[in-house]
């Protein structure tokens, strides 16, 4: 009989078997019994150092504008952005991933504002750097907030051209780079745009800016509330399913990230987060490299829906979501939330 099968004493005639209750060996619940029990046996904690918050930046001047797809999310001008940055070091959050939304008249097929060194990116990266310099700026890597079309890459005939966009995508790295972003993050899922760019910012002596490659992002109806966010939900042309996963594939992802290790990324990504646990998982196992994950947009919505319509503890729910992330082996979560939690965390001490 296997060690772990519940040994029953035999009933007497006399005495109802439930009387003397079950003979286990094994008793899981012992190590649940109580509060510190739990906290001493836990795998997996969720702690500031685990989170990256994600902002948008407007044009503009002392506003915020809320998105109405992602209730408590809202765009930021810059001199605003940087306060929004004051807090965020404040409650000690390491990172923020900035997105912008661009004026629509700034918006052309080729995505040429990208490449201007006085967008809204490089101003934000510049403000934040000169009055908190100590938290980590990461930049976007892709055309669509700067397309007309809404598409992250170079548009032909219905086609998006690979080698011309990752061209393009290396100097819009540079002139991130030059403003002072410290992590690139290609999110645009071109073929062999990580090793272009590694190559690109080593030519240009940024040989210590990071690439956290955005290595398994798949084609997702849970970016719907970021598009709006960024503008490009009522410009996109079509979908983006010639560039991003598809839904369907585990494996692939194992192989894209494969290049993009190859190809020089510090760090991965995994995007959407909670439908794609598993990707999160195998890239841990198969790379061991820190390892990311993107509590999108669409996921924020869903959760923060629920919450406003009090059908969900929005207290626990948020925090269980997030630290299903670091049991699948996440290092850390790019997460709307990230505000929220990390004054949570610290009013816990
Ligand atoms: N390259 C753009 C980009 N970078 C991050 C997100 C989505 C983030 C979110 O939904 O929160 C997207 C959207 C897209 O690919 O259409
Ligand atoms: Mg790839």
């Amino acid at each position: 009989m296997p060690a772990t099968t519940p040994r029953i004493r035999p009933v007497s005639d006399s005495e109802p078997a439930h009387a003397r209750g079950l003979d286990l060996v094994h008793r899981p619940r012992r190590n649940r019994k109580t509060d510190w029990a739990r906290r001493l046996v836990r795998e997996a904690t969720l702690t500031v150092d685990d989170l990256i918050w994600p902002i948008f930046v407007m044009n503009g001047q002392a506003t915020r504008s809320p998105i109405p797809s992602m209730p408590g999310v809202e765009r930021f001008t810059v001199d605003e952005a940087v306060r929004a940055a004051e807090m965020a070091a404040k409650l000690k959050i390491p990172a923020l991933a900035i997105f912008p939304y661009v004026d629509p008249a700034r918006r052309d097929p080729t995505g040429s504002e990208a490449l201007n060194d006085n967008n809204l990116v490089c101003q934000t990266l510049r403000a934040i750097k000169a009055e908190i310099p100590g938290i980590g700026l990461i930049t976007d890597v892709a055309l669509d907030p700067f397309t007309s079309h809404g598409h992250d890459g170079l548009l032909q005939d219905g086609r998006i051209l690979n080698d011309e966009t990752v061209d393009i995508l290396v100097r819009q790295a540079l002139v991130q780079a030059e403003a002072g972003a410290d992590v690139i993050a290609p999110s645009d899922m071109m073929d062999g745009r990580v090793g272009a760019i590694r190559a690109g910012l080593d030519a240009a002596g940024f040989t210590d800016v990071q690439i956290m490659s955005y290595a398994a992002k798949y084609a997702s109806a849970f970016y719907g509330p970021f598009r709006d966010a960024i503008g490009t939900a009522k410009t996109l042309s079509g979908d983006k399913r010639t560039y991003q996963m598809d839904p369907g594939n585990g494996l692939e992802a194992i192989r894209e990230a494969a290049l993009d290790v190859e190809e020089g990324a510090d760090m991965l990504m995994v995007k959407p987060g909670l439908p794609y646990l598993d990707i999160v998982y195998r890239l841990k196992e198969a790379f061991g490299l820190p390892t990311f994950a993107y509590q999108v947009s669409g996921e924020y919505a869903m959760i923060e829906g629920a919450i406003r319509n009090g059908w969900v503890d929005g207290d626990r729910i948020v925090p269980e979501s997030l630290l299903a992330f670091k049991r699948a082996g996440a290092d850390g979560i790019l997460t709307y939330f990230a505000p929220r939690i990390a004054q949570r965390l610290a009013e816990q001490g």
